[in-house]
């Protein structure tokens, strides 16, 4: 308003100076007529301007507020329109990469999942950005209605047609039309809600990855990538997981309390991620519980290659670069890195037990050590992005150290054993297609007594399969006997490492006796030496 009545003084001001040649000429000359030529504009900017401005001031003041209340009562229904992104949008796997403005896209995709969409009648069809399917969406001018909380809303897709016809400059819109007293409800929590349900369904159309860190080349230069992938396309599922059926399904809890919990971690102040440690022998589907976890949360899958990481600082770039819904896994983690033993030994020096023991060497430069890999777990950087699991797999639990997989940093420790009964029938099921069978009796007397790994069974029920021709029974009879011979070939692959091992631990030990004799006889000829 200020500004609008500078704005008019300065036009009064300079209207008086531009004429103010002719008042003085009103002033001095008597003639009438010219003075009328003179005052002619004075009268027809009074006449003209004043009674706009008076009606604006009256209409706003008054008449709009009125017009206002008066189209309220007719028409109480408000419209918001989301508009395509303009100009150059970049896209991700997920739609546009966040930058830009991804609304559209999750309200389309919203709209072509939710139950609404439906009712629409009139459907166009784009391929998905990945992988063969469809993304189904309302055509041009297509009205549905949603429901949220009892609210009820209307979704129509406009498009607002170039002015000289050129189909580029078209711009389309997701126009949702609800009543005016709604609006707080709208804009608070359904648009929120539209928009996550959105993203939900982008992620879902996208191909699963499987990433692994490349062989770091020059970390600097411009085609650097941390993470190189495949599609990750594994057929394992929880299904398919031979494992003690109530383990099982306390796993699948903790997944879906996981997945479920983004309020909480949020309430709780916890950034969203979980760590598991898988544990056992080999062959007991460490890697394949991975591999169903993946599957069962939709989730990509990082698997780090530590032996390529030649630094702290390159293991946090490579976290930074991970995306949220995602699996980070370490395997066999006793073996790439030194995080056997306590904390110290491996990140700063011991502390040195006699005085005449030399110092460790200090770690090697350029390797990744244990506090940064705890870091990594649980430092600041790894609350970015959120809903990430991270998963360790060892076959050493023992001699791992303890920070590392403490409560709260390996939230759930997973132990898959060897194959018993339970395990077995799901293996049956798998590879033979058998639910239950006399022979099994045997199997499960069998298996009480005998450690194979699930990795063993299968081998066994491969070669049962192929040999049985399918026929049930003759299959589960050529099993128990591959399974006995398996058995007995473990027990005697056993017997001889251990008599390997008892041999070479005799001949260190007769080899020390030996070192201990000659430094004896040495120490004993110094000794004969000084006294003389
Ligand atoms: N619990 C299981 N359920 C179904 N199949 C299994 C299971 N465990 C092992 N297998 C079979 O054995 C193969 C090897 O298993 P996997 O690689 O998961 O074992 P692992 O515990 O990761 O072994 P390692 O410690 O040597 O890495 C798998 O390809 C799968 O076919
Ligand atoms: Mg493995």
């Amino acid at each position: 308003m200020a500004e609008h009545g500078n704005r008019a003084l300065a036009r009064w001001r300079r209207w008086v100076l531009a004429n103010l040649g002719s008042f003085s000429a009103l002033f001095t000359n008597t003639n009438f007529g010219s003075a009328w030529l003179i005052l002619a504009p004075v009268v027809s900017l009074v006449a003209t301007y004043a009674p706009r401005r008076l009606f604006l001031t009256y209409f706003n003041l008054f008449l709009r507020r009125r017009a206002r209340r008066l189209l309220n009562a007719v028409d109480p229904y408000v419209t918001i329109d989301i508009s395509e992104p303009g100009g150059e949008v970049r896209y991700s796997r997920y739609g546009p990469v966040s930058d830009s403005d991804t609304t559209y896209e999750e309200v389309k995709a919203y709209l072509s999942g939710a139950a609404c969409s439906q009712d629409a009648r009139e459907l166009r069809a784009e391929g998905a950005r990945e992988g063969n399917g469809l993304v189904v969406s309302m055509r041009d001018g297509q009205d549905v209605a949603d429901e949220f909380r009892g609210v009820s809303l209307w979704w129509s897709s406009v498009i607002v047609r170039d002015v000289q016809g050129q189909r580029k400059g078209d711009r389309r819109f997701q126009r949702l039309t609800f009543h005016l007293r709604h609006r707080g409800v709208v804009v608070d929590e359904y648009l929120p809600h539209v928009r996550r349900q959105g993203r939900e369904i982008l992620f879902s159309n996208r191909r699963r990855r499987l990433y692994t860190n490349s062989k770091s080349r020059d970390p600097y230069s411009y085609e650097y990538k941390s993470w190189s992938y495949i599609d990750f396309d594994h057929p394992t599922t929880f299904d398919t997981l031979a494992m003690d059926g109530a383990k099982k399904r306390d796993i699948m809890d903790d997944l879906d309390t996981f997945r479920n919990s983004r309020d909480f971690y949020r309430r709780a102040g916890k950034p969203w991620k979980r760590g598991y440690l898988l544990y056992g022998p080999p062959g007991t589907g460490k890697s394949t519980m991975v591999a169903a976890m993946a599957n069962y949360l939709d989730y990509d899958i990082y698997d780090v290659e530590l032996t390529v990481v030649h630094t702290n600082s390159d293991l946090r770039r490579l976290l930074i670069e991970t995306t949220s819904k995602s699996i980070i896994v370490i395997e066999d983690i006793d073996c790439t890195l030194d995080v056997t033993g306590d904390r110290a030994s491996s990140s700063r020096p011991r502390r040195r037990e006699a005085a005449d023991e030399k110092p460790p060497p200090p770690p090697p430069r350029d390797t990744v050590t244990l506090s940064g890999l705890l870091n990594f777990i649980d430092g600041l950087w790894s609350a970015c992005g959120g809903e990430r699991i991270v998963v360790f797999t060892t076959n050493h639990v023992e001699k791992l150290d303890p920070a590392l997989i403490r409560r709260g940093r390996m939230d759930m420790h997973i132990e898959m054993s060897y194959c018993r009964f339970e395990a077995f029938q799901t293996l049956a099921k798998n590879y033979l297609d058998v639910d239950d069978h006399e022979l099994f009796g045997a199997v499960e007397e069998f298996l009480r007594e005998e450690d194979l790994t699930p990795a063993d069974v299968a081998e066994c029920l491969m070669v049962a399969r192929r040999a049985g021709s399918g026929e049930p029974s003759r299959c589960l009879e050529i099993s128990i006997d591959e399974l006995k011979k398996r058995a007995a070939e473990k027990a005697k692959a056993e017997a001889e490492a251990k008599a390997r091992a008892e041999a070479e631990a005799m001949a260190w030990a007769a080899e020390a006796e030996a070192r201990a004799a000659v430094e004896a006889n040495a120490a004993a000829a110094r000794d004969r030496g000084n006294s003389r």
